[in-house]
């Protein structure tokens, strides 16, 4: 399908009520924009007219409060895509329209917030949100993702993530901080074996010090640094992995991502009836459906007749004893390796890349893993370190989504006299948030973990966001921090480390196109450390 040139892209999540309705709705819109097209060529007629279609149908507010703005309703799907895959340049753009305004997500108005003060009234009653259906991405996402922990809601989002979480609470985490650092330090020392097998070549230029140690390559830091992460939490689930279930996994992982683009393009791969439109997208989607589904149930034998109890075990007895479903065990499973595959890489390669284009806090952090040597692992696991104040800064400065996922809440909010109506989807423009808001101070753009020393924990509350909010807080949170940790220390350790290519000519960074979180496309040049 032509359409598929220009949206390559991404991501997961969400949907409203009245699916009905916005199905008539659209088909409507659909033959309408047939008409005007082919009458007029009237692209942009077509959007006044879907536009002004959807304010009448609902504009997400209550009409006794103040009336909002936003952009225009545009093809294939109001806003979705400049939402997820352009995120940095429309905050920007988008502030134009005031604190609070309106984006669509196919026919669904989605409520953005920018301020410390409406997180806080939103998140009021936090314990009693919502996610709107397949998080207002329609039927494609919901076929993968639509039963996942992250997309429930209530009763039956409490009882599944109770399922779920045990290996990755706190204490588990803790418990697992030996397994975590020993892949990390594996990771590493494997890393100049990637030079040959990405094709890649020594470093040009070689410093008289880099021929000394004679030990300097370059790596493209995304295709280098995505398998640590991901193999590190199927390892959680599943325990130990031989070569020929990671190798499956991973060609897994790579038909997962040839589905992405139809998770955000919209139009027909909103509404089950798409298939008719784009056969060969179908079965892609039924074939990773199915390679998925047994993938995991031979997984179960094995481990089953080895008698290896792991958590994939637990919660497939869960599923055979009918408290949950079987596609809330497989979306699940999905949620916490495939979508979050690019999560995952996303913040493992800002940390890297902020670090090494920072001088002074590469060195601090080389001396303080020096340092903390002997106690190593429980250093992994703090929280006042400046290892911990690195990777928080660059969650800070580079949040995985610049609109968050959203959530909705079962009451009307008021912000500043725009009355949200109950149910409806708030997205938070988190790089208002986390960067321009006036609590970071003139600096708020540099990357200064050292910011982090004098702030109380208490007052980060509204005025960060990192692993989501309230009780919608990441389930991988603390697994996801330690092996982050982990890889970045060993790696700064070991090498010098320097961003050689992925610079724009206006000095912010390239990002990477294939993928629905902004990654950083940057190469690395790693120079062995003489100890
Ligand atoms: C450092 C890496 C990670 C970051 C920055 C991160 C960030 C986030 C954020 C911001 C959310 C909230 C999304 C929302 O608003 O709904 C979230 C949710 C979630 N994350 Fe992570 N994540 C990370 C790693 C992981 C890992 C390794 C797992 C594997 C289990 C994981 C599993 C989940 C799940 C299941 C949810 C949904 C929680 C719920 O709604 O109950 N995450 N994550």
């Amino acid at each position: 399908m032509d359409l598929m040139r220009h949206f390559p892209g991404i991501p997961a999540k969400f949907v409203g009520e009245n699916l009905f309705i916005t199905n008539v709705a659209s088909y409507s819109f659909l033959a309408f924009a047939a008409v005007l097209i082919l009458r007029y060529g009237g692209i942009f007629a077509f959007e006044v007219l879907v536009d002004r279609t959807l304010r009448f149908l609902n504009t997400g507010v209550l009409s006794n409060g103040k009336s909002i703005s936003g952009p225009r309703w545009t093809i294939p799907n109001g806003q979705v895509i400049d939402k997820l895959l352009n995120g940095a340049q429309k905050s920007t753009e988008w502030r134009k329209f005031g604190p609070v305004y309106r984006i669509w997500a196919g026919s669904y108005p989605e409520i953005v917030i920018t301020t410390p003060e409406h997180l806080k009234i939103f998140h009021s009653d936090s314990e009693k949100h919502g996610k709107p259906r397949w998080q207002n991405l329609g039927w494609f996402v919901g076929q993968v993702l639509g039963r996942c922990v992250g997309l429930l809601e209530g009763e039956e989002w409490k009882h599944r993530r109770q399922v779920f979480d045990p290996p990755f609470r706190h204490g588990a985490a803790i418990a697992r901080i030996a397994d975590t650092e020993t892949a990390a330090k594996a990771f590493v020392n494997e890393l100049p074996l990637l030079k040959t097998a990405n094709g890649e070549s020594k470093a040009q230029n070689i410093t008289e010090k880099e021929k000394q140690s004679s030990e300097s390559f370059t790596l493209h830091a995304v295709s280098a640094f995505m398998k640590f992460p991901f193999f590190l939490t199927a390892g959680v689930v599943y325990g130990e992995m031989d070569a020929q279930e990671k190798q499956e996994l991973w060609n897994l992982a790579e038909k997962h991502m040839a589905l992405l683009p139809y998770f955000v393009i919209g139009g027909p791969y909103r509404f089950a009836q798409g298939r008719w439109v784009h056969p060969s997208a179908y079965r892609k989607l039924r074939g990773y459906q199915a390679g998925w589904k047994d993938c995991h149930e031979r997984m179960v034998q094995r481990r089953r007749s080895r008698g290896i109890r792991v958590p994939l075990v637990e919660y497939w007895e869960e599923y055979e004893a009918g408290h949950i479903t079987l596609d809330d065990f497989l979306h699940t499973m999905d949620e916490m390796l495939m979508a979050n595959l690019d999560v995952t890489t996303h913040i493992l390669t800002w940390c890297i890349t902020l670090i090494a284009d920072n001088e002074s806090v590469q060195k601090e952090l080389r001396e303080e893993v020096a340092a903390n040597k002997t106690t190593f692992q429980s250093y992994l696991t703090k929280t006042d370190t400046h290892l911990h104040r690195c990777f928080y800064e660059s969650l800070r400065l580079r949040p995985l989504a610049v609109f968050s996922i959203g959530e909705s809440a079962p009451s009307v909010k008021d912000f500043n006299g725009i009355l949200v109506k109950p149910n409806t989807m708030v997205v938070v423009d988190v790089l208002a948030i986390n960067v321009r808001n006036p609590f970071w101070g003139p600096d708020s753009a540099n990357f200064n973990p050292a910011r982090f020393k004098t702030i109380k924990q208490s007052d980060l509350r509204y005025n960060l966001t990192v692993f989501g909010f309230g009780h919608r807080k990441c389930m991988g949170q603390y697994i996801g921090a330690h092996m982050i940790k982990a890889a970045v220390a060993h790696l700064f350790d070991q090498y010098e480390v320097l961003v050689t290519d992925g610079r724009k000519s206006d000095g912010d960074y390239k990002i990477h196109k294939d993928s629905w979180v902004p990654m950083a496309d940057v190469r690395v040049q790693l120079t062995k450390l003489q100890k």
